[in-house]
């Protein structure tokens, strides 16, 4: 069975939603931001404190090499993982890649209370995540083989939604 790895925006879901996918389809779940953290043994808003954002980016660039070395796999990556062109090739190269599409008023919803993203801790996150939205869309359409809207639908709808998309893709090794 292929690996199947989750790319989108801060709060589209992919860290919900692919939990309840390897759950669904009895895979192993990993999630890059958590795999840092753990790796790190601080959370990702020192990482930004310490080492900036470029010290943060290399060791995503790391933990997604690594991680997507394993078949058997649903990855929830980090939000940025798509800006840099290697991670993008890897991507490709080494799943099904699936995109949470959310629109930016969803995710500011969704992400408004939460502290823990160093990219929000801004005057005005809600246009900074337009801002992000903007320039990212365009990247994650380029890698994506599944999309899938999730604007108002709850998790296990996402769900259902890959996993008819994965059907039809039918795309079921890792071995290509
Ligand atoms: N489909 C959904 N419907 C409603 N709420 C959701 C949905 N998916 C996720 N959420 C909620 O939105 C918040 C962000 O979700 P989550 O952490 O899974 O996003 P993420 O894509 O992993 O973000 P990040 O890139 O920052 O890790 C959480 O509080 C989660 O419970
Ligand atoms: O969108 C982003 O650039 C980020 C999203 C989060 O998942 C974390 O990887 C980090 O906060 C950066
Ligand atoms: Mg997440």
């Amino acid at each position: 069975m292929t690996c199947l790895i989750l790319i989108g925006m801060m709060g589209a879901g992919k860290t919900t939603v692919g939990r309840e996918l390897a759950r669904r389809r009895k895979m192993r779940f990993a999630d890059c931001d958590h795999e840092i953290v753990a790796r790190t043994g601080v959370n990702i808003p020192t990482i930004f404190e310490i080492e900036g954002e470029a010290g943060f980016r290399r060791r995503e660039a790391q933990a997604l090499d690594e991680l997507t070395a394993e078949p058997d796999l649903v990855l929830a990556t980090g939000g940025g993982v798509v800006l840099d062109p290697a991670n993008r090739a890897l991507l490709a190269a080494r799943g099904v890649v699936i995109y949470l599409d959310v629109p930016p008023q969803i995710l500011w919803e969704r992400t408004r209370h939460d502290r823990n993203r160093p990219l929000l801790r801004v005057e005005n996150p809600r246009q900074r995540i337009e801002e992000l939205h903007r320039q990212r869309d365009p990247l994650y359409r380029e890698v994506a083989d599944i999309i899938v809207e999730g604007g108002r639908c709850n998790p296990g709808a996402m769900v259902r939604q890959i996993e008819k998309a994965l059907q039809a893709l039918d795309k079921t090794s890792c071995e290509h």
